[in-house]
């Protein structure tokens, strides 16, 4: 039978609710990132790797990257979360480019999921992140925010959920295909 492993990476918990809805679906093996070590995860058929976005970096995705010589061989997918809306596929295409190789481009399938917000509970350092982001897109005129400009400035200091389990229908259907 083929082993799927899902590893995840998450800093308020958006990301290990869907890595733990995924592994369920799929029955697969599921690992925080720092639990697992590259060699561990040539163990597996398939690997899907999730992480949260921030300032468009894929949280965690070096474990994916680093390690991506002995996996290109595997099912390798890797699903975001993010604040954005995920039906707008252009916001997506800049993350990608940033976060992934030429090569890795091809050999991946990517999914992108929506999580939440919760300014009661960030950091420092992202309160900061985020209260700067605010300045900078509040500076800008109306007709040049973008989509994701709007959904900061709308969601500012509030608390924001949009996980939802439907969302992971295509993911796992696709992993269900190829295994
Ligand atoms: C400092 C900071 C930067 C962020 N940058 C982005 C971003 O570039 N794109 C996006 O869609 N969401 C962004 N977000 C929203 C997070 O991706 C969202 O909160 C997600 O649910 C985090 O998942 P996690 O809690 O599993 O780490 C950012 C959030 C913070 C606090």
């Amino acid at each position: 039978m083929n082993k799927i492993v899902v590893v995840y990476k998450s800093k308020y918990g958006s990301t290990k609710k869907y890595a733990e809805w995924i592994a369920k679906e799929l029955e697969a093996d599921l690992f925080e990132s720092s639990e697992i070590k590259g060699e561990k995860l040539s163990e597996y058929d398939s690997i899907i790797f999730g992480g949260g976005l921030y300032a468009s970096g894929i949280n965690g995705i070096g474990i994916i990257t680093k390690n991506f010589q002995d996996l290109k061989s595997k099912n390798l997918i890797i699903f975001t979360v993010g604040l954005a809306a995920t039906d707008d596929k252009d916001i997506f295409k800049p993350i990608i480019e940033k976060n992934l190789t030429e090569e890795m481009r091809k050999e991946v399938k990517i999914f992108h999921l929506r999580g939440g917000i919760d300014y009661s509970k960030l950091n420092f350092l992202h309160k900061s992140m985020m209260a700067m982001l605010k300045r900078m897109v509040a500076n800008k005129k109306p007709e040049e925010l973008s989509t994701e400009d709007k959904m900061m400035l709308e969601t500012y200091g509030e608390k924001v959920d949009f996980t939802n389990i439907e969302a992971i229908e295509p993911l796992v259907s696709y992993v269900k295909g190829i295994n």
